[in-house]
């Protein structure tokens, strides 16, 4: 088993869980279930430096990043830095990470939120909404055409946005739909870990224009950004860059002075 199928064989049992405990009409009776979502494929349009910013403790490829964050403090200072969204790994198992962070960040600040989650049921995407997320991301590698067409409908219904996550050309084919804002391609192959900036590249002319491209993972300087904005991606996803710092909003705000210089 790769960590891949473990981590989804461990969302599987979590999310059964959780639906024995709490019912939808619980999530759908929060305050937060009534909120507009902002949309980040439109903040990257519109920004120049297209920076995502994400909150990241730890993963099954670095173990600690930074286990001493707050993530407020984290929220408001990639805010100030100017970033177009934050993205807030959920997964407790792996990545340190909780709903309750989400709802920290959401409290902090207004920019659009992206829920960092292995999403394999509805029940997830209505936690999305409930705790406070603009966005959510589907990762094409663990889920079928379906899948993808029932969780991004759904997302989109509660005025959501929706980050569909590829890494090779067969992903992208089978995924794409118009109830898609953004295809992000992961330079990260979460089987084996390996990362390469010219997945990004080799994929982006596949990617139609209707999408907001997104780059995922291992970008840790400006030359590789404005490497990958001549391939046309608008959005840069940015965890351990930021976060391996004691201080990730000082960091992401020095990172994207140097790139709008
Ligand atoms: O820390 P990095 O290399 O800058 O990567 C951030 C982000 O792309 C990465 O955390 C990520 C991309 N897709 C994922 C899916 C699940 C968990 C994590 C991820």
């Amino acid at each position: 088993m790769n960590i891949l199928d473990k981590i989804i064989a461990d969302k599987h049992k979590e999310v059964a869980l959780k639906k024995m405990l709490v019912p939808t009409s619980q999530l759908e009776a929060s305050s937060l279930f009534e909120r507009h979502s902002n949309s980040l494929s439109q903040a990257l349009k519109q920004s120049k430096t297209g920076i995502i910013a994400e909150h990241k403790r730890r993963s099954p490829s670095k173990q600690t990043i930074n286990q001493d964050t707050n993530v407020g403090q984290v929220a408001s200072g990639y805010q100030v830095a100017g970033v177009c969204g934050m993205s807030v790994l959920t997964d407790i198992k792996y990545f340190g990470g909780s709903l309750e962070d989400l709802m920290l960040a959401r409290a902090s600040v207004d920019m659009p939120l992206l829920r960092k989650e292995f999403m394999i049921d509805e029940f997830q995407v209505l936690e999305a909404k409930a705790h406070g997320a603009d966005v959510i991301l589907l990762i094409a590698a663990v889920l079928d055409r379906n899948q993808i067409k029932t969780l991004s409908e759904l997302a989109k219904s509660l005025s959501m946005d929706v980050l569909l996550e590829v890494h090779n050309e067969e992903e992208l084919h089978k995924s794409l739909m118009p109830s898609l804002d953004m295809l992000g391609v992961n330079n990260r192959n979460l089987k084996t870990f390996e990362v390469s900036l010219d997945t990004s590249k080799s994929l982006s002319q596949l990617i139609p224009n209707d999408f907001v491209k997104v780059s995922e993972s291992g970008i840790s300087n400006i030359e590789a950004i404005q490497d990958l904005q001549k391939y046309g991606y608008e959005g840069f996803l940015i965890g351990e860059n930021f976060m391996k710092t004691s201080n990730p909003g000082k960091a992401a705000n020095d990172f994207i002075k140097n790139l709008d210089a």
